[in-house]
């Protein structure tokens, strides 16, 4: 099977390969899904709540980087509620003509769920603003002066939004949600969590110590865990006795040049031409990226967005700067 390649084993995103080998390991209800204490709490709430009314609960909306989670708790919501999910995203509508057929043959209380909801259209988004609020749709019939529109209600259903960008919805868009959670990246105990659970799913025991390795170098992304858990039973069932132990996991991840950070070459190529070639910087990205034979737009936003978050590197307005722990982290003394 397909699996992501090394410079793409720390990528938060997935494919619909990488998808399918997920599935088997999702979280079915809310309390399985890890982590995350105060959005599931919530939500809990929230669902709860309806469920005692015997109604729908408000429209919900996910936010946060890839991986975490929004997928998951979106057939969660639908679970819980003992209703059908019903998928679709920003992308996969390129008209208002689209949605509109979507949302006309929901059935009463499902769930639609919206991936990267940002993305939409707006004329997709403003059809959607009436949908939520009043359960209606305006079928335009006609072309020209003499096209009409023709409103069409619909059962009442759940919208489930998900998005990486917040910040990018519009406000009305946004406020037509009535709970927002936005999740954030797993601590190592809560992707220990995750990796149990999930050498289980896989009919495999995970030793405890092999665990925290793993969770240590998964950059807060369950996604990644499960993908480095991944690689280490493939080592162990080529290279070592089978075990998922701590000998296998390091010796996995050092084959794929993971390092104790989660840092990947990449990364780390980045780093040492920021501190080696520029002494600390600061260096503009255009000429970081020659340095390191990628393009700009690849150190931008495939290392940069880790590197800034692990405090390993600034970013200034005369450019990137390494920091004292980047320094420290590839074993070299900064210029006095
Ligand atoms: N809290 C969790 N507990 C256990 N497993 C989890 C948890 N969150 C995510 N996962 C696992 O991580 C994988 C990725 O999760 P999911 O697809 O829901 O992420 P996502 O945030 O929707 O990502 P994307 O934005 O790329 O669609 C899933 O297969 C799931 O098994």
């Amino acid at each position: 099977m397909a699996e992501p390649v090394a410079d793409r084993l720390l990528d938060g995103g997935a494919d619909d390969v990488e998808r399918a080998a997920e599935a088997a390991l999702r979280p079915r209800r809310l309390d399985e899904f890890v982590g995350q204490s105060t959005v599931r709490d919530q939500l809990s709430l929230v669902l709860h709540a309806a469920l005692g009314r015997g109604g729908s609960p408000d429209h919900v909306l996910l936010s946060g980087p890839p991986g975490l989670g929004k997928t998951t708790l979106a057939m969660i919501i639908a679970a819980e509620l003992g209703t059908s999910l019903r998928v679709t995203s920003g992308p996969a509508i390129t008209h208002a003509g689209d949605l509109a057929a979507v949302l006309s043959s929901l059935e009463e209380g499902e769930v639609l769920f919206i991936d990267e909801i940002h993305r939409l259209a707006r004329p997709a988004e403003e059809l959607l603003y009436m949908a939520m609020e009043d359960f209606r749709v305006d079928v335009v019939v006609g072309k020209g002066p003499g096209a009409s529109a023709i409103p069409l209600a619909l059962p009442p259903f759940v919208a489930v939004g998900a998005t990486t960008r917040a910040g990018l919805l519009p406000a009305p868009l946004r406020d037509r949600f009535g709970f927002t959670g936005h999740l954030d990246f797993y601590d190592a105990s809560e992707l220990e969590q995750v990796l149990l659970r999930s050498a289980g799913l896989l009919g495999t025991v995970l030793e405890a110590d092999a665990a925290a390795e793993i969770a240590g170098r998964s950059r807060g992304t369950p996604r990644i865990a499960n993908r480095l858990l991944r690689r280490v039973r493939d080592w162990a069932q080529v290279r070592g006795d089978g075990r998922l132990d701590l000998r296998a996991a390091r010796a996995a991840l050092e084959v794929y040049e993971v390092d104790v950070l989660g840092l990947d070459r990449l990364d780390r190529a980045v780093l040492s031409a920021l501190c080696t070639r520029f002494g600390g910087g600061p260096v503009g990205l255009s000429t970081l990226a020659v340095a390191v034979g990628e393009e700009p737009e690849t150190v931008e936003t495939v290392a940069e967005p880790f590197l800034v978050r692990e405090g390993l590197m600034g970013r200034t307005p005369r450019g990137r700067v390494a920091t004292p722990a980047a320094w420290a982290h590839l074993g070299l003394t900064p210029p006095a």
